[in-house]
Parts: structure tokens; sequence; C-alpha cells
């Protein structure tokens, strides 16, 4: 893949499905190695918009509107960024040799819903997962549960992400509550759910797979330290990195890895969630693009995920290496309110080896993420610490 020059007849052009503060990352790094970013997102000024040589509003969804802005603005790459884009619309594309999509059309078309890399891991690859069933009712779901999945239990719209439609069931009082929220709250509503049994583990972990070009030109499979992550309500709240794990569960971890990545195909960097109990682990799903919990890459590796995403693209060589340890910690917008304002970013940055991201989201929602502090430490528990204490001391206020 050859480099040019931006906005000339040499250029290399990717455009980005989904702009949000993982795609503005990308975009970051992508323009540091002189690439065209063409920036694509469902609202105006999303964050990676602001960095992109070009925006775009659209929804995504829209598959006729997808393919006429390929065919007006022809990119050499796709990155899709976010779960709710017309991925059928992606394979005709692909298939039409209008533009690669990244890292397969196949796998963007798998991993946008539950079903597909579920059915793709525990059916085909025989990976373990939790006890899973997918259903179209109300009266279906309550079947699924009875019939033995069981309580308590996780409701899922089958497109989602960040938790968005997601609820834990204690008992049969839960369930219509669960389904109502899960088709009105996913990011596209396509009226089916996944529930699955739950996972009783000790931790979670994000391992981020990166699948990229030697010098000899085979694509290899590199791996980076796992990353630690806590969620609240299906959102992640806290990161670091690296996790530390037994030497079986990580062998394990990265065996599961490199199989799901390996049918997936193609090039780039992915997050392989699993969930880890002892020396045992569970796959739960896959993000084929930079991973929210990934955000401590940003201080705590050589290359942090997005560079890596954007070098594997392209066809460069990776460093997975870790350079220390490393925390991040989500800032909500807390309120509902446009042009937010931010106080504390001071005292933020004078906590010790502390950095700060604020998108720049034009709009906040009391659960948006709207900022991430990221902090190192001489151990994990050292980053933690600091990356929490940033984060809580940056106020979004109103203007
Ligand atoms: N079967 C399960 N058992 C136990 N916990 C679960 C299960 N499924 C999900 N969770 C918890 O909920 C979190 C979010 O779930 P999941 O990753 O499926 O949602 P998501 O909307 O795709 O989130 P994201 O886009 O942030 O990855 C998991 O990281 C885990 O903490
Ligand atoms: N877990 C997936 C994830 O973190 N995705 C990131 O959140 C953005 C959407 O945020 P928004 O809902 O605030 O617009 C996406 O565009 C992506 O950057
Ligand atoms: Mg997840």
């Amino acid at each position: 893949m050859k480099l040019g020059t931006p906005l000339s007849s040499s250029a290399l052009r990717v455009m980005l499905l989904g702009a949000g503060e993982l795609g503005k990352e990308v975009a970051i790094a992508l323009q540091r190695l002189g690439v065209e970013v063409i920036a694509v997102d469902r609202y105006a000024d999303a964050p990676g918009h602001q960095v992109a040589h070009r925006a775009h509003v659209m929804p995504m969804t829209d598959g006729a509107a997808l393919r006429a802005l390929v065919e007006a603005e022809r990119p050499h790459l796709i990155v899709p960024e976010i779960e709710a884009i017309a991925t059928d619309m992606l394979a005709e594309i692909e298939a039409a040799g209008l533009a690669e999509v990244i890292p397969t059309a196949r796998a963007a078309q798998l991993t946008m819903n539950r079903e597909g890399i579920r059915r793709l891991a525990a059916e085909e690859l025989g990976l373990p997962t939790s006890p899973y069933h997918f259903a179209d009712s109300l009266e279906a779901l309550q079947a699924a549960i009875d019939g033995g999945i069981g309580y308590p239990c996780i409701v899922k719209p089958v497109m989602s992400s960040s938790g968005k439609g997601q609820s834990t069931l204690r008992g049969p009082d839960d369930v219509a509550r669960a389904w109502d929220y899960a088709v009105s709250g996913g990011r596209v509503n396509q009226g089916r759910v996944i529930v699955e049994g739950f996972v009783d583990f000790d931790y979670e972990i994000t391992l981020l797979t990166v699948r990229a070009y030697d010098p000899d030109g085979e694509v290899r499979t590199h791996f980076c330290e796992p990353i630690g992550h806590r969620q609240v309500a299906g959102d992640y709240v806290e990161s670091w990195q690296p996790q530390p794990m037994s030497a079986a569960a990580l062998a394990e971890s990265r065996r599961m890895a490199e199989a799901v990545t390996g049918n997936l195909g193609g090039r780039g960097l992915f997050g392989v969630e699993l969930f880890v109990k002892g020396d045992q682990v569970w796959f739960s799903e896959v993000s084929p693009r930079p991973h929210d919990t990934g955000l401590v890459t940003l201080c705590s590796q050589r290359f942090s995920e997005f560079e890596l995403h954007a070098r594997a693209i392209l066809g460069l060589p990776v460093d997975t290496a870790l350079r220390e340890p490393g925390a991040s910690a989500v800032i909500y917008g807390g309120m509902d309110a446009a042009g937010i304002a931010f106080e504390g970013v001071a005292e933020a940055l004078a906590v010790p080896r502390s950095d700060l991201r604020l998108f720049g989201k034009p709009e906040a929602f009391d659960r948006r993420r709207m900022g991430v502090a990221v902090a190192n430490g001489a151990d994990v528990a050292e980053a933690r610490e600091r990356a929490t204490l940033a984060a809580g001391k940056v106020r979004p206020v109103r203007r």
C-alpha cells in the first residue's frame, strides 16, 4: 500500500465509518502517516469529523446512501468504527472492487450482529462461551430462560454496543422490562435479542490482537499485554494494562483470540473480550477494530491501539510492546446538555503521570462518554489510582 500526499492524486484515502472517540484517534494516527482521512458519522461535528480532511453526516445503516458516498469519495480503504452500519452493502462494495473493507466485509458483517459472531465462535470454532439463545419476542425470550438459560441472565439487543439496551435479569419480574429496553435501546432496532447465562468470572480482559504483515509479506498475529477492565451497566468505566493472569489462562486466551481473528481474517487490530475464572476462559465477543478499554494504550504501550490499527491496515509492521503499566478512567457527561464546558482540567493534569482526552462531542448525555483520563504508575494499582483521581477532577458544567 503506497503512502502518498493527502489531497493530491497520490493520496491514500481512508474512509472511517463512525467517527467517535476511537475513530478520532485512528484518524490522527493515519494523518501522521500522510493518509487522507474521510470521516463519516450519523451526526455533525463528531469527534473524528473534527480532525479529518473531509466530514460527512449520513445514516450509515442506509446502504444506498453509503454506496453513493463511497462512489463519490473513492476511498482505498473503508474502516468500520461503530456497530451500526449497513454491512451487507460493505460486502457489495468489496465484491465490486470499489474499496477494501477492514478487516474484511465478512468480518464486519459477522461482528456487527451478536448472532453472527456468537454462532461462529461457539458453533463453528467450538470456543467456550456463556450459554445463549436468540429471541424475537417477549414470549420466546421467556421460553428460552425457562428452557435452560435460567437466572441470573443477561439480555442484549443483537446490534448494540457500550451496554446500550443491556440488562441483567434476576428473576421473572425482570423479563418484560429487559425485552422493552433491548428493543428500544440498541443502536439499531432489529426486534431480536440474545439472552446469555451469567458467567461468574474472576475478571475480564480485552486481548488486543493484531493481524499485520511481516516484512516477508506474511500476515502474522501479534498480541498486546492483556487489558483488565471494570464495567458498569455494560459500559466500561476503568481499564488497566497489564492484567496479571496465570500462564494457562493467558495461553488459552491467546489460543481463542488467534482462532477467532484468524477466521475473521484480513488485517488490523481486534479487541477480543474474554471472561476468566482461574485457568478457565470464555469467549464473549470481538471488535474488529480498536476497543474502548484499549484507550489505556495511549499511555501504556510504545504504540497505541490506534497507531497499531493504522499501521496494520496500511500493511506496515507493528510493535505491540508494553512500555509501562497504565490505566484509563472514563469521564461521563453527567447531564443532558449541548456545548458543555469542563472545569478542573488543571487539577486533573496535576496528578502525577496523568494525561487527558476530551473528545469534543457536541452534546452531552448523563451517561455519554465525553473524555478519558489515562495515567502511568510503578504498577497497575498506582496507575489505576491516578487515572481515577484525574478523571474525578474533571467536572463537566453547563456553559
Ligand atoms: N454472559 C455474561 N456473563 C457475565 N457478564 C456479562 C455477560 N455478558 C456481558 N457481561 C458484562 O457486560 C459487559 C458488556 O457486555 P458486552 O461486551 O456484550 O456489551 P457491549 O454492548 O457489546 O459492550 P461494548 O461495546 O462496550 O463491548 C461485559 O464486559 C461484562 O462485564
Ligand atoms: N464500545 C464501543 C465504543 O466505545 N465505541 C465508541 O463510541 C462511539 C459512540 O459514542 P456515542 O454513543 O457517545 O456517540 C463510537 O463512535 C466509538 O468511537
Ligand atoms: Mg463488549
